[in-house]
């Protein structure tokens, strides 16, 4: 084995970043090898450790950094699968590249004005940040890996932008002499491979792929480099074995084709990569970095994240507080924000409920909506409200009748006696994106509730203890699907464990994901147009249009009440494509709590989801005396509203007439579309400093990003080059409407 092979693959160094405005002679980029050597261990779950321990480390290029260059350069994928999401990444944290003239391969960043933007084929942006013509660069990984080929001079400092996953993977035909061939070793042993014929494997991964037969014992081999369609290589007779690419396995299995045990030779997806020459010695380079993943992070840490605004009653904010931080799934990042809700009384401001605003993970909103209804229902005295299997309301037994007039690949079923008495599925509807389902459309008014999400957040749903209703799309997207378990819940999951004489649960939801909103759409016409005959369908909006129109939006609607009463029907179905933030499903009369003729026990807890938060986590850790500096990521801070708007409105008169300043300027499309109580939230407090840790742990502020994947140090490990810090210092959470 060469040395080269031998050496490790070292793209692990932490990357040291000041968030001191100092000059740059201030700034250090220091190395550990002590720390990269620990790094490298623990990346090997997502490299197998064969990739992981082989790739070379050979010198760096002595390729000189071009004296007169002051501008940073990033390197963008020009073309092909990893182009467009890398734009819309780098949109979602508010990094919009301007590329004015498609003609051309230079673009700008207008928030970074020292960037230059160059489109670059991913392999290019690899050999070009190794030889410092390019600074930075997103790729995959499989390709850095490839042409980095372990190489000194390239640092991944951000290993999981969350797109682009894929693994590099050798396969084997699923027939003839491989047909009992599962695994690494048995095909390693076939006595079919000598020295006159060896094994014959076709790959576009020659560097990766040769070192990771050597290190799992095969002798006998000979490669064969192809770009495309690889897949047909065996069937051709071309090659026996291939190692290329596969996301879906699709591909594979289309050819007659299949992975094996420990067949895996790495796992990728996008990476921030930088020079590291660069990062040394460019001016700007190292805070361009440093910015960047600040924004990168808060925007990944946040994807997962939904922030639930809800009203409730309550004698002060504390008492609020204490409940509900009593509930698991309440507590937030760092805790819930809780303000008062102003409302007139007679002419006086009162306030008799309280905006709770909270962040919770996706995957457990149900729960936490049904603690936060548990909560107001305690609040005001009541028992909490059963869980949401039994909370479901009668529905008249009569379909509603299908309203032709409706909107392409809108659907929504109303119940029918007939599936309620079969133990089957009670009801369902289905509404999509943007929150078009509405079921307080007049001739939706007795439609059950909605729950559209990704299909993990939905499997969630349904496996857990409420048994939602839910449609849930999986890979297949289509309603029977079959095969792979994601497959399987591709097809319509409908009322799974609703008691059946149960009519619906008390939750209208709609979620826009862009990324599965054409999958969605799809899914849903197919519904429509083979929908069981006890099934009917009215006409909810499918909000189409590009993504950029689908604002992650969830609407929730408030419970029906316990005697059937249905949701107002006064709320028109938006425009299509509108950009849906919809709000506006207010089951009970706006009225003063004396006057209501809707006993408290249909009363609603308004509860509004705002859609994806992203967190902007500020500087995590320092030392004391840099409390003192201007933390690095304040400036994102201003731009953001901090204001929650709360929807739809707690039982109160008076509306027209605010006793106080409304919110209208920052939520418009609220503010004259739905009788929304003001809700005044004290503007956010002045940030505070930056959090210090012992000094003990620093010389002086910095702050270490290195690959995601390797966060598994404590905070302050090493005496000088303190690892990777978890953003969770002081969140700031910006609500994209
Ligand atoms: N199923 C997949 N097949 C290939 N690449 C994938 C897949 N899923 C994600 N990727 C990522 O996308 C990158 C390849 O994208 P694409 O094939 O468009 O690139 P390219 O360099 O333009 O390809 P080519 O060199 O074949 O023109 C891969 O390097 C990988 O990181
Ligand atoms: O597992 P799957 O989801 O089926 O994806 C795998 C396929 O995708 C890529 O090919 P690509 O579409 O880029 O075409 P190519 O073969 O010409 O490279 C890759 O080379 C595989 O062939």
């Amino acid at each position: 084995m060469s040395p080269m092979l031998a050496a490790r693959l070292d793209f692990t160094a932490v990357l040291v970043l000041s968030s001191a405005p100092s000059p740059p002679s201030g700034l250090r980029v220091r190395f550990s090898p002590a720390t990269a050597r620990a790094r490298t261990r623990s990346l090997a779950p997502r490299a197998t450790a064969s990739a992981t321990a082989a790739v070379s480390a050979k010198p760096p290029p002595a390729a000189p950094l071009t004296a007169d260059r002051s501008v940073v350069r990033i390197g963008l994928p020009s073309k092909g699968r990893m182009s467009e999401q890398t734009l819309s990444l780098l949109k979602s944290c508010q990094l919009s590249v301007r590329h004015l003239n498609p003609r051309q391969y230079t673009a700008d960043i207008p928030q970074v004005p020292n960037l230059e933007v160059w489109f670059q084929r991913p392999k290019d942006i690899v050999r070009k940040l190794q030889s410092g013509d390019l600074d930075l660069g997103i790729v995959g990984f499989d390709i850095v890996s490839e042409y980095g080929q372990g190489s000194d001079n390239l640092v991944v400092v951000h290993d999981a932008l969350e797109f682009g996953h894929c693994r590099l993977s050798l396969a084997v035909p699923k027939e003839g002499i491989f047909e009992n061939i599962n695994s690494l070793e048995e095909l390693a042993n076939m006595p079919e491979w000598t020295q006159e014929r060896p094994m014959r494997v076709v790959t576009g991964f020659g560097y990766l792929g040769e070192k990771f037969l050597r290190e799992n014992g095969f002798n006998h081999f000979s490669f064969l480099a192809g770009d495309g369609a690889l897949e047909s290589y065996p069937a051709m007779g071309m090659a026996d074995v291939i190692v290329d690419l596969v996301s879906s396995g699709t591909t594979l299995r289309e050819n007659n084709l299949k992975e094996i045990e420990g067949g895996v030779v790495l796992e990728s997806q996008a990476t921030l990569v930088a020079c590291r020459r660069s990062l040394h010695k460019r001016k700007g380079v190292l805070e361009i970095t440093h910015e960047m993943l600040e924004r990168l992070e808060a925007h990944l840490t946040a994807t997962g994240e939904l922030m639930v605004t809800a009203n409730m009653r309550g004698n002060s904010a504390e008492e609020v507080a204490e409940r509900v931080l009593s509930q698991t799934s309440l507590c937030g990042l760092q805790g819930p924000t809780i303000s008062p809700v102003y409302c007139s009384r007679d002419g006086k401001v009162a306030v008799e409920y309280y905006a709770i605003n909270v962040v919770v993970p996706q995957k457990s909103l149900y729960k936490s909506i049904q603690q936060l209804r548990s909560v107001a229902d305690a609040m005001a005295g009541e028992p909490p409200p059963p869980a949401l299997a039994s909370s479901f309301s009668l529905l008249p037994s009569t379909p509603s009748p299908h309203r032709p007039g409706d909107r392409q690949g809108a659907v929504a079923a109303g119940s029918s006696a007939a599936m309620a008495g079969s133990g089957g599925p009670t009801a369902v509807a289905t509404g999509s994106g943007a929150g078009a389902a509405r079921s307080g459309a007049p001739a939706a008014a007795n439609l059950p509730p909605v729950l559209l999400a990704s299909p993990s957040t939905v499997a969630a749903w349904l496996a857990g203890p409420e048994r939602a209703i839910g449609l849930l799309l999986g890979r297949g997207h289509g309603l029977a699907g079959s095969g792979s378990p994601e497959d399987r819940f591709g097809a319509l999951a409908i009322g799974s464990g609703a008691p059946a004489t149960a009519g619906l649960p008390s939750l209208v939801a709609a979620i826009g994901f862009p990324s599965s909103f054409g999958l969605a759409a799809g899914a849903l016409s197919s519904l429509a147009a083979s929908a069981p005959s006890s099934l009917s369908f009215n006409g909810l909006a499918a909000a189409t249009g590009t993504p950029s129109s689908y604002p992650t939006v969830l609407s929730l609607m408030p419970p029906l009440s316990s005697a059937g009463t249905p949701p107002a029907a006064s709320a028109a179905l938006p425009p299509l494509g509108a950009p849906c933030v919809d709000t506006t499903l207010p089951t009970a009369p706006c009225a003063a709590p004396e006057s209501s003729a809707v006993p408290r026990a249909t009363a609603p807890l308004p509860l509004g989801v705002l859609g994806v938060a992203p967190t902007f986590p500020l500087v995590p850790c320092t030392t004391p005396e840099s409390s003192a500096v201007p933390n690095a990521a304040a400036p994102l801070v201003p731009s953001m509203p901090g204001l929650a708007p709360t929807f739809p409105p707690a039982p109160c008169a008076a509306l027209e007439s605010p006793a106080a300043p409304d919110t209208a300027s920052v939520v418009p499309r609220v503010a004259t579309e739905s009788p929304v109580a003001p809700t005044f939230v004290p503007e956010p407090p002045a940030l505070p400093r930056v959090a210090s840790t012992p000094s003990s742990c620093y010389a002086d502020p910095v702050r270490v990003y290195q690959r995601r994947s390797t966060v598994t140090a404590p905070a302050c490990s090493h005496d000088e080059l303190p690892v990777y810090h978890p953003p969770t210092a002081i969140p700031v959470t910006l609500t994209q409407w």
